[in-house]
């Protein structure tokens, strides 16, 4: 019966949907009423999963969309919309996302984040660090010790006015061939973001964890190898760069403890879904 085998991209589909409805199951509460909902392929199962709840489940919540397809699945599927400027406020601050579920490019063993791939990073970013849970959905290809091995690249949204200037500066960071994302084959020219920027892709070696750190290794970029925080935070103070595709630091639980609601960009999970059918979660420690 070998020709009624699923083929490699049934398997990969699979492997999403698995993956994104165990997250839901998991992490969507009868009683959250703000949920953020990303980008991407993936991310369409999350809400196939919250539809097949029912309406009653998902009557007292409301969906943030991360950019246009967001907002499209979350209408077609007859889910309450409310962008992400536009939720209540309560005590003079807008009202924390409960949990936001999202795709990843990569995800290293410290739930580290490339994303970016489908070109909605910044407001997936914003959204990230708006909930107070954010959850990663990915098929296990996803899966890697550290950024840059498999994802070879960072998306950053930049400025068209200045993107020129932004990959000489890439290169002398030790950027090979950082080069503007191309929208071809849907879109003649550039691929113009939701937000009507660029992305340039910046290819980087292996990026380094804080304990990959030694006397040695100081994860500067002057040996090519960048620590994540350092490189993320070089790259934020150039000019012309709106927000980078590398979701780092703290998740929303860590993020409580150190007084820095808002600014979490780290999952509290990853849930990978494999092509034998199992879910994989790699929960932060
Ligand atoms: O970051 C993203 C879009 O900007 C996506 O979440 C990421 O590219 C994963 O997409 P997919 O689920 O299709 O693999």
């Amino acid at each position: 019966m070998a020709g009624n085998a699923p083929n490699a991209a049934a398997l990969i589909e699979s492997a999403k949907k698995a993956a994104a409805f165990q997250a839901v199951e998991d992490h969507l509460s009868p009683t959250d009423k703000f949920v953020g909902i990303g980008s991407g392929s993936t991310v369409v199962y999350v809400v196939e999963a919250i539809a097949a709840k029912g309406p009653s489940f998902s009557a007292n919540m409301t969906f943030i969309p991360t950019g246009s397809q967001s907002k499209g699945l979350i209408r077609a599927a007859g889910l309450r919309l409310c962008n992400l400027d536009e939720r209540p406020v309560v005590d003079g601050v807008s009202v924390a996302l409960d949990v936001a579920f999202d795709g990843a490019d990569e995800v290293d063993e410290d739930l580290n984040l490339i994303k970016g791939g489908g070109a909605c990073l910044f407001q997936e970013k914003l959204v990230a660090v708006a909930a107070k849970k954010f959850i990663a959905v990915a098929d296990s290809r996803k899966q890697s010790p550290r950024l840059c091995t498999k994802w070879k690249t960072i998306p950053i949204e930049v400025l068209p006015l200045a993107a020129p200037d932004v990959l000489n500066r890439l290169k002398a960071m030790g950027s090979p061939n950082p080069v503007v994302r191309s929208g071809l084959p849907s879109k003649a020219g550039e691929c113009v973001t939701d937000n009507g920027m660029w992305i340039i892709d910046a290819p980087f070696p292996p990026l380094l964890l804080p304990k990959d750190l030694t006397a040695e290794v100081d994860g500067n970029g002057k040996n090519g190898a960048w620590e994540i925080g350092k490189l993320a935070e070089e790259l934020v103070k150039l000019p012309g760069i709106v927000e980078i595709g590398l979701f780092h630091g703290f998740n929303g639980v860590q993020a409580v403890g150190l007084g820095k609601e808002f600014q979490a960009q780290k999952p509290v999970a990853a849930y990978f879904g494999t092509p034998s059918g199992q879910v994989q979660v790699q929960n932060a420690a």
